[in-house]
């Protein structure tokens, strides 16, 4: 038993919480926190891509982790992004997140200018020092961050003790082979999570302990099963049930809206949670888009049938 296990095993990206208006809300958190607590999955990881936060405020977000933390405490581990594209507030965020005891932060680099290495690694140690006795998780997404994880980088940090996993969404699975195999030998336990859900299988085979996904949400059984499949060494099976996520996920993506519109309209229709829509920019669903939704919750309900009996 290692003291990072919690960290092991299928942690739902959390989605934005709104009201009716648009504003965050602090009740369907709490409700949100509760369906994945009764979903049985390892954790939670606040405030990422999934959760909007680069449209959110400071304030938003801390609102948000005091929620999620009212209810999990205890039952969920907690990951909380704290990144603001700025280490003013990304620092108070960390600092916050201690305070509310979330068992890790998480950052992306900062976007929009090319920063060199050296400021990277100042923001994520600043960042990190901010929050003294909570675990530091550095979120590789080059496609959208613009700015990618590299190995000089990445043994730069390795050098603070309390950066202990990767969440790893670039493309390669390769990535998170060399993260891992790095990760272990500069320190006695690493962990890199699985980003790309499509690729699950494949990100476990090559050294993931876990994952952190986006799509998680809306099925968390299949996401249990598919990680059970994996741990049992059943290929095949794992296959079978990869390749009918996937449909679903591609679904999904089909839609004009944004593709966690679409989520949050699966979770409404399947599961009766309602966390309303998401934040201009990004597009809210349009008749043709629940009509998509709609399939692509009954996909869910038809997966759930077929590979959980
Ligand atoms: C680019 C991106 O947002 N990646 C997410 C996290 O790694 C994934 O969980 C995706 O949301 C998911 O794989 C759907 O494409
Ligand atoms: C999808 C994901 O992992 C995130 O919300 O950051």
């Amino acid at each position: 038993m290692s003291r990072l296990d919690k960290y092991r095993g299928i942690i739902p990206a959390f989605y934005a919480c709104y009201d009716e208006e648009g504003n965050v809300s602090g009740e369907r958190v709490q409700a949100l926190t509760q369906y994945f607590i009764d979903k049985g999955v390892k954790g939670v990881y606040v405030n990422g891509s999934s959760g909007e936060c680069i449209y959110q405020s400071v304030e938003e977000r801390k609102l948000i982790i005091e929620n999620v933390m009212a209810v999990a405490k205890g039952k969920l581990t907690v990951i909380n992004h704290v990144a603001c594209n700025n280490t003013k507030d990304s620092v108070e965020l960390a600092k916050h997140s201690e305070s509310v005891g979330v068992d890790a932060i998480a950052s992306i680099p900062p976007i929009y200018f090319r920063l060199p290495e050296y400021s990277i690694s100042a923001y994520w140690n600043a960042i990190s020092d901010a929050a003294p006795n909570t675990d530091f998780v550095i979120y590789n997404i080059p496609q959208l961050a613009g700015t990618a994880l590299t190995m000089s980088l990445f043994a730069e940090m390795m050098k603070n003790p309390r950066v202990i996993a990767v969440k790893n969404s670039s493309m390669p699975t390769q990535d998170i082979q060399m993260f891992k195999s790095a990760g272990l030998a500069a320190k006695d336990d690493f962990v890199v999570f699985n980003g790309p859900d499509e690729q699950f299988v494949a990100g476990r085979a090559i050294g993931a302990d876990g994952g952190i996904g986006g799509t998680y949400g809306v099925m968390p059984e299949l996401f249990l099963k598919l990680n059970e499949l994996v741990e049992a060494g059943e290929k095949g099976q794992a296959c079978e049930l990869q390749y009918a996520i996937n449909e679903i996920i591609y679904k999904m993506c089909s839609s004009r809206a944004n593709m966690y519109a679409v989520a949050k309209e699966i979770l409404r229709t399947n599961d009766n949670v309602n966390i309303g829509g998401v934040r201009e920019p990004l597009e809210n669903l349009q008749e043709a888009d629940v009509m998509i939704a709609h399939e692509a919750a009954e996909m869910v309900k038809a997966a759930k049938e077929r590979y959980l009996a």
